[in-house]
């Protein structure tokens, strides 16, 4: 069952679950790092974690996919490209060379800040953010805060993986959440 969905899980899960790799104590010591750089080893699990957010999505009249650096950058482009929308990077401070609007945030494990190229939404886009994990919430939070600052209606936050215990989800004034699997 994709997390929070009433339904039956998807077979498909299982096994982007397994290729996931969990390292305890990284980057500092209590944080169980869940490594998504194994699920990339794995071209089956990797095409499961993009058709499931490709099926999620099509149709659903999204014409913006926000990714957010540097993991949304893994999964983002490929549903971007199946759905038709186009893909706006939402970067870390001074990687863009054009006009940005900026939001800091703070994370599990530090503080951060996003940037995005001021023209790249237009008011009337409905957008989808796209990232690896959420953990605090804080980063989504920014994203959002960043697309609805510049006029486009933020229809879902979708990530692979969420810790539950973190309450991610509550940080998102009610925008819905989908992911595919809680943290092991
Ligand atoms: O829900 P939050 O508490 O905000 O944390 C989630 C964020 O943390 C990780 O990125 P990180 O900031 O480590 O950057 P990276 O993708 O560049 O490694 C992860 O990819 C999310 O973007
Ligand atoms: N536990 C975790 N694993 C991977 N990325 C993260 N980002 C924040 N917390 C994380």
């Amino acid at each position: 069952m994709a997390c929070g969905e009433d339904k039956e899980q998807d077979p498909r899960i299982q096994g982007i679950a397994a290729s996931i790799r969990v390292v305890p104590d990284f980057p500092k010591k209590g944080i169980m790092f869940q490594d998504i750089t194994t699920l990339l080893l794995d071209p089956k699990a990797f095409k499961n974690t993009v058709d499931l957010f490709v099926e999620r999505y099509s149709g659903k009249n999204i014409s913006v996919v926000a990714g957010i650096e540097a993991r949304g950058f893994i999964f983002g482009p490929p549903i971007a490209l199946a759905i038709g929308a186009k893909f706006v990077p939402l970067r870390k401070p001074r990687k863009l060379p054009g006009e940005v609007i900026s939001e800091k945030y703070v994370l599990e494990y530090g503080t951060d800040c996003l940037e995005m190229h001021v023209g790249a939404i237009q008011p009337c886009d409905r957008a989808l953010v796209v990232d690896d994990l959420v953990a605090t919430g804080g980063t989504l939070r920014a994203a959002m805060n960043l697309l609805e600052r510049a006029g486009a209606e933020v229809v879902e936050c979708a990530c692979v993986i969420e810790l539950p215990e973190l309450k991610g989800r509550e940080r998102l004034n009610g925008k819905p959440l989908y992911v595919l699997m809680e943290s092991r």
